[in-house]
């Protein structure tokens, strides 16, 4: 948000409003001059309303009117009279200040100030009336007045003199607190201050007599850089902008020697915290002459991270120097509320724990020897680009907590901005509401705020773990875009061992987001059109490229539009070319779940737990010179000799299938798609098969609660509403993102979803890493994949008949073999009907239901039941 939009024209109400604000005071301090020259001017013997005067001539300086005023007043509350205009004064001036307060907003701080005031003036004339003597006084009454006197006669009688005192003084101090609306913390810091400044002011008459060399000061940042090593002897400051700091400052050996090594770390912490510092080296602070090169110096400044922070005491030799930077801080923050804190420094990245950084190091090496080099990152993709600074200025974050909280206050939330959190994309205000304000009554609001505060959009994050406080996400004036370079050159993802690691983005400090999809062990994409959502597929898809050969991880894409993932056409990572026809979409999970079933049966036959597991063996088998066989091998279900020895058996690849627009499908082909998905997602993962949803259309009809339930990991891209946020993430919140790859991740098993500003990369970018890995081997595809699907005849939609394998054409047919054959073995269809396993292995179930086939027995074989058909 620009600064033009901060400052927007006065509409004529408000004008209006303004100067009779203004005009009012004026009359308001006028009544109190007046009041001040009455009251100073009192006489005793002067006519008022208590009685009618002992002189002829009135000698008040106001005349007989301030001669009854300053009486009246006298007369009922005494002493306590000299402090009246400055109880109507002090709220008035206050009310003057906050310019953005209209009159009906003011009305609860009027009725506060009231009751402080009233508090507070009861008590003095109690007081007065109790301890000080009305002889030379002279005042009508008593030097309390006469509620002075009633209120004291009554306290006396009640609690004696010395409890009507302590009475009294608390009640004046209650009554002061609320009077002034300040906090007595904050009076004590200032009061703490006050020597600091002192000791400022002396250093600054020192800095007068002697002739100093100039020294540039850099230009304030936002956002200060993250330096990789802070040296331990130098303050941590946050934030920015030492614009105010304009005069000269000299080299540090130059300095008046104040021994400051008595200030405590604690003094520090409290009055430096806010203040930017752009800690230097000592060496370069060699006097420099300015003329000569003013640059030089600030050249070799670092703009170091935030919050001070004394790690050890400064040596000697900078003492001086840094002695009266911590001086000329304290002078700065003490002008300052604001604690500007970037990111970086307070944002928590996302745990990585499922990195799998130290396991599964073993199969992959092994497996990688033999197979092809993965293709460069930075030969392929585009270097990303030099990050500048895009964030607001300190003012423009001052100006726009003060409007964020007058804004919240036009909608009855009372909140006060108590931090904010500047980072590359957006810029995060922690607000602490007032007790009772809940958080969803802010979520409420975004929209609103958004508006009012002329941005494309606010987030309400309504729980930050480890804080009482809600957060405020605005967008940045412009937003830095994450590549993919840089995700995939991050330590993060190149240590990752686990091959089906994927790059989301980067978080909303710029830490990169990596994640395990074997862990997760699903994922489910949505958002609107235009969201970022297949430019956040390719990334993933480009990310397993880059981490995995083909022997590794396999992949089955579906693409109904034809147009997203056929640009992957002829890697050898490819199981089956991208699909397009969802017939032969459905095929592919058929084939998946019967995969599935396989792999299963293989993996209990060789006692293993996971994919993992089963390849470990395989290759530790190999390694000793004695490969294992296939334990499922039967060959005379292909026609061979009983002797004929089993194929060795060889490492099994992850298999990842992505669905670009899996809404489609569900339409196309109907329920069992569901079923089918929910099949494979509930027990894949030990198999190694994993599934990567995407979808434009975040309806229930789409995302049914069969699948929210077996695809713990969702990801939401911006959506149009509310509810299709919901509908992913089971919470609010996507409708409030950016577009353009902004995002929310929400990994399995929490509630509280991450923002990740997605990662960007180029279609050209992914052609020339499709074409690096053509280059380095063709595909090799298993046709039953699409066969399977293809050859189960028509299918209408949502009549799942399909997978009613009593409608099978061939179904009878495989009865009437079993029955007559009394042999109830799935290869043996198979083989005499030469279909594919999945198939064979679905009419043995559907009999198996039918009660044509006992269940398999603990050696796998079942009876036959059912009589041989009659014959003819
Ligand atoms: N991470 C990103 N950073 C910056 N810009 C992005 C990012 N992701 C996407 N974009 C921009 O958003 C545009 C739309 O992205 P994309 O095509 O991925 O959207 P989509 O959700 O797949 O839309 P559709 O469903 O219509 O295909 C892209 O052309 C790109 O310019």
């Amino acid at each position: 948000m620009s600064a033009k939009h901060l400052s927007r024209p006065m509409s004529l109400t408000e004008h209006l409003a303004r100067v009779l604000k203004e005009a009012s005071l004026i009359v308001v301090i006028g009544c109190c001059v007046f009041m001040c020259i009455a009251i100073w001017s009192y006489n005793p013997q002067d006519p008022g309303w208590s009685h009618a005067g002992y002189q002829p001539n009135v000698s008040n300086w106001a005349g007989a009117t301030g001669a009854w005023m300053s009486d009246i007043l006298f007369s009922f509350v005494g002493m306590g009279a000299y402090i009246v205009p400055i109880l109507i004064l002090w709220p008035a001036f206050r009310f003057m200040w906050r310019r953005h307060v209209g009159i009906v907003d003011a009305v609860p701080f009027f009725m506060l100030r009231t009751t402080g005031a009233i508090f507070l003036l009861l008590p003095i004339s109690v007081l007065s009336s109790i301890h000080v003597s009305n002889q030379v006084l002279g005042y009508p009454f008593t030097a309390g007045g006469l509620v002075g006197l009633a209120l004291s006669d009554l306290a006396v009688s009640l609690v004696s003199v010395p409890g009507a005192t302590v009475v009294a003084l608390t009640v004046m101090f209650f009554g002061l607190t609320l009077f002034m609306e300040t906090s007595w913390q904050r009076l004590l810091e200032w009061i703490g201050a006050i020597p600091f400044k002192v000791l400022g002011f002396i250093v600054g008459l020192a800095q007068i007599r002697i002739p100093m060399p100039k020294l540039s000061v850099p230009k304030p940042r936002v956002q200060p850089a993250p330096v990789k090593e802070p040296t331990a002897k130098t303050f941590k400051t946050a934030t920015e902008s030492m614009s105010a700091r304009k005069r000269e400052e000299p080299a540090f050996d130059q300095v008046p020697d104040v021994d400051l090594t008595s200030f405590s770390k604690n003094d520090l912490k409290i009055t430096l915290e806010e203040e930017p510092i752009a800690p230097v080296n000592p060496p370069a602070f060699e006097p420099v002459k300015q003329e000569d090169n003013p640059a030089s110096v600030s050249d070799e400044r670092v703009v170091m991270p935030n919050v001070v922070e004394v790690v050890e005491a400064p040596e000697s030799k900078v003492v001086p120097f840094t002695a009266r930077r911590m001086v000329e801080d304290t002078l700065t923050a003490a002008k300052k509320h604001l604690k500007i804190v970037p990111l970086s420094e307070t944002h928590t990245p996302i745990a990585n724990t499922d990195l799998d950084l130290e396991g599964a190091g073993k199969i992959s090496q092994a497996t990688r020897e033999a197979s092809i080099t993965l293709p460069s990152v930075e030969a392929l993709l585009d270097p990303p680009e030099m990050k500048s600074e895009q964030g607001y200025t300190e003012e423009q974050l001052e100006h726009m907590s003060r409007l964020l909280e007058e804004k919240l206050k036009d909608f009855s939330v009372i909140a006060e901005v108590v931090e904010v959190n500047p980072g590359p994309v957006i810029t995060r205000f922690e607000i602490q509401p007032a007790p009772g304000v809940k958080a969803s009554k802010i979520s409420n609001l975004a929209r609103d705020l958004a508006r009012s505060m002329a941005v494309s959009s606010v987030r309400v994050v309504e729980v930050i773990p480890g804080k009482s406080v809600v957060g405020i996400e605005i967008p940045n004036e412009s937003r830095q875009i994450v590549h993919l370079s840089e995700v995939l050159s991050s330590s993060l993802f190149t240590e990752a061992k686990s091959k089906l690691t994927l790059a989301l983005g980067n978080d909303i400090a710029g830490n990169p987001v990596v994640t395990n999809l074997a862990k997760m062990p699903h994922l489910l994409v949505a958002g609107t059109t235009g969201s970022g959502k297949s430019v956040g597929v390719n990334a993933m898809l480009l990310s397993l490229l880059f981490k995995a050969t083909p022997k590794e991880v396999r992949l089955i894409l579906v693409d109904p539009k034809m147009l997203e993932l056929s640009i992957y056409e002829g890697i050898p990572h490819l199981l089956t070319p991208v699909i397009t026809d969802m017939k032969e979409a459905a095929g592919g999970l058929r084939w998946c779940v019967g995969e599935m079933e396989r792999r299963y049966k293989l993996m209990a036959k060789m006692g293993v737990r996971n994919l993992a597991g089963f390849n470990d063996k395989v290759l530790q088998a190999e390694e000793e010179g004695v490969p294992l066989r296939d334990p499922l091998w039967n060959a005379s279900d292909y026609g061979l000799p009983a002797d004929e020895p089993a194929p060795c058996l060889e490492t099994l690849p992850y298999i990842v299938v992505v669905i670009d627009e899996f809404a489609d499908m569900m339409m196309m082909v109907g329920k069992k798609v569901e079923e089918l998905i929910a099949r494979i997602a509930q027990k894949a993962r030990a198999a190694g098969i994993h599934l990567i949803l995407a979808t434009q259309r975040p309806s229930v009809d789409v995302i049914t609660g069969l699948i929210k339930a077996n695809v713990p990991t969702r990801i939401a891209f911006q959506v149009s509403s509310k509810i299709d946020s919901r509908t992913i993430l089971d919470q609010s919140g996507a409708e409030n993102l950016l577009g353009h790859g902004d995002m929310l991740y929400l990994p399995a098993g929490t509630s509280i979803p991450n923002r990740v500003h997605g990662a960007f990369v180029s279609d050209d970018e992914v052609h020339r890493t499709v074409e690096a890995w053509k280059r380095l081997g063709p595909p090799n595809y298993l046709d039953e994949i699409v066969s399977e699907g293809s050859e189960e005849g028509s299918f209408s939609a949502g009549s799942g008949g399909m997978f009613d394998d009593e409608q099978d054409a061939l179904y009878d047919e495989a009865v009437a073999f079993v029955t007559e054959s009394r042999k109830a073995s799935i290869s043996a269809v198979q083989r005499r009907l030469k279909i594919g396993y999945n198939r064979a292995a679905r009419m043995i179930e559907t009999m198996e239901a039918a009660g044509v086939v006992t269940p398999a027995g603990s050696n796998g074989q079942r009876e036959v039941i059912a009589p041989p058909p009659p014959r003819d």
